[in-house]
């Protein structure tokens, strides 16, 4: 009875490993098909409302993996047609109506059952900055009139606000190092790793009204006051940051032209080093000192008109620049930026973007293009006369056109004498993008709004990994043949009684 039994009930065991480990099996492949369910898209909107215009930037992550980082990419960008919204003084509805056609177009894009649980934000930058220190109550009514035009849509609107010097700068440095994965990555093993302290980049922004650097210091930042402080995955990052209001590329060339037309001999026309030979432009005094950046000039006439004609001398250019950017001012604190700004020295990779970008990429420089190669560009841009410029290139902007002498030079001046990266110009690269997603503040303010980045580190991974999954069928099916195998041996050579 004992030898017949033992058999049966090796049998019976084995056949109940092997019904297990199929139900294993397909328990497995059950979950790692519902892993890859498409889990329904999310998606997010800000408006950049900058000095010059306004872009709608859509984003979109998979709704299961909000805690994941990388996932966020940008899904449509829409030029908003005119200039910036702060340019709607004496029409404050029309900044509203002038966003209606990039909301239609998100309309479009965005699925209807997504649309009330889309996030949609308008961050204004240094353009309305200036319009809040000159007019409160315009730049008031702009903002309630651009919130009047969102909230006439489906959208979960969470604000229309003007955005602070340091959160732009923060926001943008955010956005390089989240594209990047520099904040956390998931690894082959299945576990978020930290990536080496090293692979943070520095961010600078040239706006037009106003302009960026952020980065990590090599020492604590010494002045609270640029210093911002973040938790980001369980990591604490302590960033330096200097929003610098009036030396964007447009306010600064206000500045030069205004320090031009004071200290020329009062004559109707005025010779600029900046501007192409060839080139002449007139304009009403009031047209140059309508902006807090310049000090009115007394006695002052806002009708009465000056020509500006110009040389492209680029050695008079450079060191006019470096006057009104004031590079040798640091009375107060060991390290300094331009202005007499506190700035501790570069650390680290930097990317350089937004009208960086632009310059850079119209002259024809490479992202990493030498230093003197990049001199010698510029300085053979501005000897160009302006026919020969105006017959190169018929379908660039004439103000773009105009401009890229004098911001190839205003560049370099910031970029080397102001934050010195004289021995330093290696680490910088001119960008526009990562991963198909447009760098500048906008995506860090969303993914910061929406907590979309966590401050302590995710503790569970969302669906099954690849690696995870494939040992657990190679784990079954091992399993399986080896029962298999046992019961083949168990019955040509098991006990026969
Ligand atoms: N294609 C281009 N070529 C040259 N400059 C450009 C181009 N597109 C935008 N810009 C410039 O980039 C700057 C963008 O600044 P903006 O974001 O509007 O201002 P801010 O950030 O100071 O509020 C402006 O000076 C604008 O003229
Ligand atoms: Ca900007």
């Amino acid at each position: 009875m004992k030898l017949q039994l033992k058999p049966v009930l090796l049998g019976v065991a084995l056949v109940a490993i092997t019904c297990m480990t199929i139900i294993a099996l397909i328990l497995a492949i059950v979950n790692r098909q519902s892993a890859e369910l498409p889990y329904s898209t999310q998606y997010g909107m800000v408006f950049d409302a900058g000095s010059s215009h306004t872009a709608l930037f859509l984003y979109q992550w998979p709704g299961n993996k909000e805690n994941n980082t990388g996932i966020v990419s940008q899904t449509l960008l829409c030029d908003v047609k005119g200039d910036g919204i702060s340019s709607y003084v004496t029409n404050p509805p029309g900044a509203g109506e002038s966003l209606r056609e990039c909301l239609d177009i998100a309309m479009a894009t965005v699925p209807a059952s997504q649309q009330r649980a889309t996030p949609a934000y308008l961050g204004a930058t240094a353009g309305m900055r200036l319009l809040s220190l000159q007019n409160k109550t315009l730049s008031d009514q702009i903002l309630s009139e651009v919130t009047k035009s969102m909230q006439s849509y489906p959208f979960d609107f969470r604000g229309a606000r003007i955005i602070t010097g340091m959160e732009e700068g923060a926001y943008g440095w955010i956005t390089i190092n989240y594209l990047l994965e520099g904040f956390i990555k998931y690894g082959f093993d299945g576990k978020w790793i930290h990536p080496k302290a090293g692979t943070i980049l520095g961010a600078l922004d040239l706006g037009g009204a106003s302009t960026q650097i952020s980065f990590i210091p090599r020492d604590p930042v010494k002045d609270p006051q640029s210093a911002f402080d973040l938790q980001l995955y369980s990591y604490r990052y302590q960033l330096y940051t200097h929003s610098y209001l009036c030396y964007g590329k447009d306010q600064a060339l206000k500045k030069l032209n205004a320090y031009l037309q004071k200290t020329s001999r009062p004559s109707s026309v005025i010779q600029h080093p900046c501007y192409h030979s060839g080139y002449n432009l007139t304009v009403k005094l009031g047209d140059i000192y309508d902006s807090p950046c310049v000090v009115k000039p007394t006695p002052y006439d806002p009708l009465a008109q000056v020509t500006f004609s110009g040389t492209g001398d680029s050695a008079l250019c450079m060191s006019l620049i470096e006057i009104i950017v004031n590079v040798t001012n640091c009375s107060l604190y060991p390290d300094c930026g331009f202005d007499g700004v506190y700035q501790p020295p570069v650390n680290g990779q930097f990317f350089a973007f937004s009208a960086y970008f632009y310059t850079f990429d119209f002259l024809g420089l490479a992202p990493k293009a030498s230093l003197s190669l990049v001199n010698s560009t510029i300085e053979s841009y501005c000897n160009k006369t302006w026919m020969t410029l105006v017959a190169e290139y018929p379908k660039v902007k004439e103000k773009y056109l105009r401009d890229y002498c004098f911001s190839g030079h205003y560049i370099m001046v910031i970029l080397l004498k102001g934050y010195k990266f004289e021995t330093n110009w290696d680490k910088i690269s001119f960008q526009k993008q990562v991963a198909d997603t447009d760098i500048g503040w906008t995506l860090g303010y969303m993914l910061n709004l929406t907590n979309l980045i966590p401050s302590s580190r995710p503790l569970v991974v969302t669906g099954v990994q690849t690696s995870q999954w494939a040992a657990e069928v190679f784990f079954i099916v091992f399993a399986l043949f080896l029962s298999l195998f046992i019961i083949i041996i168990f019955c040509v050579w098991g006990p026969t009684t």
